[in-house]
């Protein structure tokens, strides 16, 4: 466990000084090729739900450290050491015990004894603390207060269940492979091996409890897909026919590619500014048996990847926030700022622009996001409205949410879409 909790420790302080959980965790495991199943799930769940009740953490240690310019090296080690005693299920000396060698390898050993210290001093008043930190709204609902403040402008009935369902663990969910089965004969094949699941939607299955994909009947075959029910109505939402052209803007890791060519006999052309994510899409599409063309380039730029022949159908799933889906990346909510929005909204503005000149008259554009801020989603595209006098926005079927937004519950994540029509 000793390692464990320095590489868990490591990653939170990484993440508290403004990096990526994901990237952190892949990038230590490149470097710790040592390390055994059992401890990278170990780091991930300490770094996990250290960073899922950072608001708490924080307003406990506030109390507990005499002086607030603690070492950020030592303050991450003693956020994951008081995220294990309070949440963790190893035993609380072994905690401890561990959490005071990895400070004596910190520069030269000098917080061993705080570290000690600290760490007993939350054991003894974890009760107390943790009640007084209930009463703080930043702590209670372990959110930035701008962030809260956001939630309960955009949403007075919903909010504090969107923020509840963003410090849960999330469902997981599978897509069936339509073209090799249906989703009732992959439901059974799941409950004959012992896992219990919903059918949700068209070739949805969320699980009762999550599970390693190598566990997944035919995974490695290409029977399914694991992906947020919320993601699976893009494809259905774009309603493809054999024989269309189709773009897929923004389309790495590729979950809606699989999507969208399980569905229908398209010629689809996979487009992502990132060429390592890019290569993440074929090998998605080979596990499937799919193909696309794929192609390496910015969505805001058709020059630089169009051939000039319009498509019948386009998904453009944009870069956002990705507060839909906080619960998957707690750090999410500690590393965005409000003035990011402002910086994505014009990246999606200019993106939905040029899409709009690749789309044949009579197709459809379905606008996606995995946000539930309102800037990123209605407010922009009422603003795209306001400048394409040839959109208009469609009814979504009855099924989901009128307004195109989905809260995250115990079901899906948090989504956003709009269908846009061109006349
Ligand atoms: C929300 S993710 C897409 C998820 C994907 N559609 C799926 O279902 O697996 C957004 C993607 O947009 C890509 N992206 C960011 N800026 C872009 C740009 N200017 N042009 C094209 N792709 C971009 C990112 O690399 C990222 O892969």
């Amino acid at each position: 466990m000793l390692l464990s909790q320095r590489l868990a420790s490591e990653a939170v302080l990484a993440v508290l000084a403004g990096r990526n959980l994901s990237d952190v965790l892949a990038r230590q495991r490149q470097q710790h090729g040592e390390l055994e199943p059992r401890q990278r799930a170990a780091i991930q769940d300490i770094s996990y739900t250290a960073l899922r009740h950072y608001g708490e953490i924080d307003h406990v240690l506030r109390q507990l450290l005499k002086r607030p310019d603690t070492d950020p090296a030592v303050r991450a080690l003693l956020v994951t050491g008081v995220a294990q005693l309070a949440w963790g299920r190893a035993a609380p000396y072994a905690v401890v015990d561990h959490a005071v060698k990895v400070a004596s390898q910190l520069n030269g050993g000098f917080a061993k004894g705080m570290v000690n210290a600290v760490l007993r001093n939350f054991l003894r008043q974890k009760d107390e603390l943790l009640a007084a930190a209930a009463k703080d709204e930043r702590a209670r609902w372990n959110h930035p207060g701008w962030w809260v403040a956001a939630m309960r402008r955009a949403y007075p009935q919903a909010w504090t269940s969107i923020l509840r369902a963003n410090n849960q663990h999330p469902p997981m969910s599978v897509r069936v492979n339509t073209r090799r089965l249906s989703r009732d004969e992959y439901l059974a094949r799941l409950l004959a091996v012992g896992i219990a699941a919903e059918a949700l939607g068209s070739a949805g299955l969320r699980l009762d409890k999550p599970v390693p994909v190598d566990q997944l009947p035919g995974f490695f075959d290409g029977l399914c897909s694991v992906q947020d029910i919320g993601a699976q109505y893009a494809a259905e939402l774009l309603d493809v026919r054999d024989g269309m052209r189709v773009l897929d803007a923004c389309c790495a890791p590729g979950g809606k590619t699989g999507h969208l060519l399980e569905r229908a006999d398209i010629a689809l052309t996979g487009l992502d500014v990132d060429a390592v994510r890019l290569q993440r899409v074929q090998a998605n599409l080979d596990r499937l048996g799919l193909r696309a063309t794929l192609k390496q380039g910015d969505a805001a730029k058709p020059a630089d990847w169009w051939d000039g022949q319009p498509f019948d159908r386009i998904l453009a799933d944009v870069p956002c926030s990705a507060a839909g889906v906080a619960r998957r990346h707690p750090d999410i909510k500690w590393l965005r700022r409000p003035e990011d929005f402002a910086q994505f909204a014009t990246q999606q503005a200019g993106m939905l622009d040029a899409l709009w000149g690749c789309l044949k008259p009579g197709g459809t554009l379905l606008y996606a996001t995995c946000s539930v801020f309102p800037e990123e989603n209605q407010a922009q595209i009422s603003e795209f409205l306001q400048r394409h006098p040839d959109a208009r926005q469609r009814v979504l079927p009855a099924d989901l949410p009128a307004s195109g937004q989905l809260l995250p519950n115990d079901r899906h994540d948090g989504f956003f879409y709009a269908l846009l029509a061109k006349t």
